[in-house]
């Protein structure tokens, strides 16, 4: 990929997680800097990776061609008015992480620049396994999309969606979604030890069937997500009992609801920030 002068304001897990596939595969540090208002993180990510640090967005802006906008929503709108307020913005390329502000929305905080894509990662992505949904509007450049999309394949795979609003679906198919798995884990967990096992062994069994599972799914694109359930599932076994009595209890109403909570959510962030 392209290796231009990039500026991650906020420097917290996600860019973490970003910087740090990008500098594993190679990407030179003395082009990437990060800026924060507090040093930890700053200097941790300095001893780590090497990367330019500071605690002035405007420093870290000036030299850059690219600005990843990694602050929380809440922050989204002070941060660009200090940023366009302080630096010429004109002629960079803008990549927001950030959940629940539209690309409309973040071109009115830096002051009507329009060259912005908007990415939805999520934590894996600090393991090289992230899932990214992106969006770009038709006024940013094929070249820009390229390396926005080169960029977020350093910390996993990538999905392009065609309409902006499909991203509060990537947001609830994958941003917000290792929760819901840790959700289940949790209270796996929890069953296992009433059964009698101690937390650690009990901790072992679930995440190893669950990673299991995992790799079943992605070594097996051939096969249906059902077709796997089914290789588990013996007639009138132990499995069919499970499955049964998810299903007699709305397993499928359940999950839909709860993504459907996390895209009404999204579109409500869109309106408060
Ligand atoms: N955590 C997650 O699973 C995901 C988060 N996101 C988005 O990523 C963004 C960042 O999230 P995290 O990295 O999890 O948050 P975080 O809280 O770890 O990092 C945000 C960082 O921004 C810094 N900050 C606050 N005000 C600032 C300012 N004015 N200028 C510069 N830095 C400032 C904070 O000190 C902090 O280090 C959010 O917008 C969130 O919606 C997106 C996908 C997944
Ligand atoms: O919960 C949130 O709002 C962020 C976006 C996706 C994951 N975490």
């Amino acid at each position: 990929m392209q290796h231009r002068h990039i500026a991650f304001i906020g420097a917290g897990n996600m860019s973490r997680s970003i910087i740090s596939g990008m500098c594993n595969s190679g990407y030179p540090a003395i082009n990437i800097i990060a800026s924060n208002p507090s040093m930890p993180k700053l200097d941790a990510l300095k001893s780590d990776f090497s990367i330019q640090i500071t605690q002035q967005n405007q420093q870290a802006v000036e030299q850059a061609q690219v600005v990843v906008l990694a602050v929380k929503p809440q922050l989204m709108e002070t941060m660009c008015a200090a940023l366009k307020d302080s630096v010429a913005l004109d002629g960079k390329l803008f990549i927001s992480i950030a959940a629940g502000i539209d690309t409309a929305r973040l071109s009115e905080m830096l002051g009507g620049q329009n060259n912005i894509i908007r990415t939805m990662p999520n934590t894996p992505s600090s393991l090289g396994k992230g899932m990214t949904g992106l969006y770009a509007p038709s006024s940013v450049s094929q070249q820009d999309r390229e390396y926005a999309g080169d960029l977020m394949s350093q910390v996993g795979e990538i999905a392009w969606v065609e309409k902006e609003s499909m991203i509060n679906g990537v947001i609830a198919a994958a941003g917000s979604s290792p929760a819901y798995f840790y959700a289940f884990l949790e209270a796996m967990q929890k069953e296992t030890q009433n059964q009698g096992f101690d937390q650690q062994t009990a901790r072992l069994l679930v995440q190893q069937a669950m990673l299991g599972a995992a790799e079943m799914v992605c070594h097996n694109p051939q096969l249906e997500i059902s077709e796997l359930r089914a290789q588990v599932t013996s007639k009138g076994g132990t499995t069919a009992k499970a499955v049964e009595h998810f299903q007699e209890n709305g397993i499928d109403k359940l999950v839909s609801g709860a993504m459907r909570a996390a895209v009404t959510r999204a579109e409500e962030m869109a309106k408060l920030f």
